[in-house]
């Protein structure tokens, strides 16, 4: 018999953990495991506190309450980096991007282009956000280096790491316009860290025509698995397809905390064994991501088996 029960992405918190202890020893295999069946998880990070991300939020109405003149300041020569509006085929769908925002100076540039008479309280609150976020995407990653014995590599990871910051606004559908927020996809990012406001509507597949619709805990964060992680673990972990589906009458707003490495992405040798045969080349990371801008066949994991499968 069918079950009804609504299957949900593992929960795991991750408040509070120091390396070394059982809590941590515990947690690096959950994570593990969850990153191995599901490709994310929901993590509960109260250390992002309601306060903040009430007022992260807040500012959000307010960016994309600007006109368009303005909002188009936002460029960038990396792709997917700048604004990006509503098209014929996500009408819902308007992002921006605060590229290095875990550096109160980027987030002030960005702020400044957007604000020209100035907006320190954007600024202090988005960097403080970012920087929350990406010690969670720090901890997730010696995680998972240290699960597979392959610590020694992540302070090296560490200096090439970069963050981007997205932030997206989808409006409800009107009648008779479709409800996808944004297309089936894997990400193109290292690892994604991802938050909402009150409005569910993202949707993975964990597996073949089976979608689960994530519903958010209170102070919690997706953390997903993409495209390049997938390869560095050599097909370990699992870059699931993911989508946004608007059922709710009001604005969702979500933002992702995309990290990229700069240089050549080794798969650790540790990795490929007789049961793990090699199956991605070393590969740049950025030039993965101008490829994928530029040949979009497929917008699922299949893009890195084009660009570097072995
Ligand atoms: O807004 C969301 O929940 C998902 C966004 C997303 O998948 C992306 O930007 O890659
Ligand atoms: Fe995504």
């Amino acid at each position: 018999m069918a079950s009804l029960v609504q299957p949900k992405l593992p929960i795991i918190n991750m408040d509070d953990l120091k390396p070394g202890t059982e809590s941590w020893i515990s947690t690096s295999q959950k994570i593990t495991c969850a990153l191995e069946e599901y490709g994310c998880f929901m993590a509960v990070y109260e250390t992002v506190s309601k306060e903040l991300k009430k007022e992260v939020f807040d500012s959000l109405v307010t960016l994309f309450d600007l006109p368009i003149e303005t909002k188009i300041k936002n460029t960038s020569d990396k792709p997917f980096h700048g604004y990006l509006g509503p098209a014929h085929t996500r009408p819902l769908y308007q992002s921006m991007g605060i590229d290095h925002a875990t550096s109160l100076e980027d987030v002030q540039y960005f702020a400044n282009l957007m604000w020209p008479s100035r907006n320190h309280h954007f600024s202090k609150n988005i960097h403080s956000y970012a920087n929350l976020v990406s010690k969670l995407e720090n901890v997730v990653r010696q995680m998972v280096f240290q699960s597979y014995g392959v610590e020694k590599y992540f302070e090296s990871f560490n200096k090439s790491m970069t963050y981007l910051l997205k932030v997206m606004k989808y409006t409800p559908p009107k009648p008779d316009e479709t409800n996808l927020g944004a297309t089936t996809h894997t990400d193109k990012s290292f690892i994604t860290i991802l938050g909402q406001n009150h409005v569910n509507g993202l949707e993975v597949q964990i597996e073949d025509n089976k979608w689960v619709t994530v519903e958010f805990l209170p102070s919690s964060f997706v953390v997903m698995a993409t495209d390049p992680f997938m390869a560095w673990s050599n097909g370990r972990v699992k870059s699931p397809r993911h989508r946004v589906i608007m059922h709710e009458k009001e604005d969702r707003y979500s933002t992702v905390l995309f990290t990229y490495k700069k240089g050549i992405t080794q798969i650790p040798e540790e990795l490929i064994d007789q049961e793990h045969p090699s199956r991605f080349k070393p590969f740049n990371h950025f030039k993965f991501l101008e490829f994928y801008s530029k040949n979009a066949i497929y917008m699922d994991e299949r893009a890195i088996q084009l660009f570097c499968g072995v």
